[in-house]
C-alpha cells in the first residue's frame, strides 16, 4: 500500500491495524528529546563478570538520570526463554530473543545492558544487524576474562561440576566460545576493580555520543 500510512525508512516498523499516528501538533516529551538509547551487550565466559559489571554500571547510569534495563540472562531463562537448553541451536535462539528485547528497549530511549554469553559469532552479528536495520545503537563489549581465572571464581560451581564429570557442555571448556574479532570494547576484567571495568564501558557510551 502507498500513501501517508505506508511504512519508511525512517519509521520501519509496521503499525499494527487500527493504531493511529499521533497528530503532528503534539510536541514529543521534553525530557525525551535528546535521549538516545542503545543496547550494550558483555559477552564473555562464566564468571567473566558480565553481570556484575553491567549491575555497577547500571547503578551509575541511572544515577546519572538515565533510564537503564539490564536483560540478566538468568531471569530471561527462567521467562523469555524458558524451556531452552545449551546446544548451539537453542543458545542462538535465546541470544535472538534478548537481541530483539534489547532493540525495543533501545529504541524507546533505555541503556539496555545485556550480560548474556553469546558464544557465536553469527549469533552476536545478527543480533547487531538488526539494531543496523532499525537504526538503533548497539556495542559489543567482550569481557575477556581468561577460563583460568573465571574457573577459580567458578561463582555458581559450574566449573567444578564440569571437572566432577556432573556437567558437560560448558562454554569455554568443553563447549564454543568464539571470541569477539573486534568487539567495541574489550575489558581485562582480571586486572581491574568491577569500578574501573564499568568505567571502561561508561567512558565508551560517552566516547560514543551516547551519554
Ligand atoms: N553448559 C553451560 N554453559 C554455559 N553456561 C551455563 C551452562 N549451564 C548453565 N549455565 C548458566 O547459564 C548462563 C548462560 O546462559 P546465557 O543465556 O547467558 O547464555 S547463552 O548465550 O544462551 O549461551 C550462565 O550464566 P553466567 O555465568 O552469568 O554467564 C551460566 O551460569
Ligand atoms: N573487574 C571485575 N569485573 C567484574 N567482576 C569482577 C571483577 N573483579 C572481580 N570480579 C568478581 O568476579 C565475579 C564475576 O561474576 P559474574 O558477574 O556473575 O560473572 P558472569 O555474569 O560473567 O558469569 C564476581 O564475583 C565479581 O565480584
Amino acid at each position: 500500500m502507498t500513501g501517508a500510512h505506508s511504512p519508511s525508512a525512517a519509521h520501519p516498523r509496521t503499525r499494527p491495524p487500527g493504531e493511529h499516528h499521533h497528530p503532528t501538533t503534539t510536541p514529543p516529551h521534553p525530557r525525551e528529546t535528546h535521549v538516545t538509547g542503545a543496547t550494550i551487550w558483555l559477552t564473555g565466559l562464566p564468571s567473566a563478570g558480565k553481570t556484575t559489571i553491567a549491575h555497577a554500571l547500571a547503578d551509575r547510569l541511572r544515577a546519572e538520570g538515565r533510564r537503564t534495563e539490564v536483560l540478566d540472562g538468568d531471569e530471561i531463562r527462567t521467562f523469555l526463554s524458558a524451556g531452552l537448553g545449551f546446544g548451539r541451536e537453542d543458545r542462538h535462539t535465546n541470544v535472538q530473543r534478548i537481541g530483539f528485547v534489547a532493540e525495543l528497549l533501545a529504541s524507546h530511549g533505555v541503556l539496555t545492558l545485556v550480560p548474556v554469553i553469546a558464544p557465536y559469532a553469527g549469533s552476536r552479528e545478527a543480533v547487531r544487524k538488526r539494531h543496523q536495520q532499525e537504526g538503533t545503537a548497539y556495542l559489543e563489549v567482550h569481557v575477556a576474562t581468561p577460563v583460568e581465572v573465571c574457573s577459580v571464581r567458578d561463582v555458581k560451581g559450574l566449573y567444578a561440576k564440569q571437572a566432577a564429570g556432573e556437567l558437560t557442555g560448558l562454554t569455554g571448556v568443553d563447549d564454543p566460545y568464539e571470541e569477539p574479532a573486534s568487539p567495541d570494547l574489550r575489558v581485562e576484567a582480571q586486572a581491574q576493580t568491577v569500578q574501573e571495568s564499568a568505567a571502561a564501558v561508561h567512558a565508551l557510551l560517552t566516547e560514543r555520543g551516547l551519554l
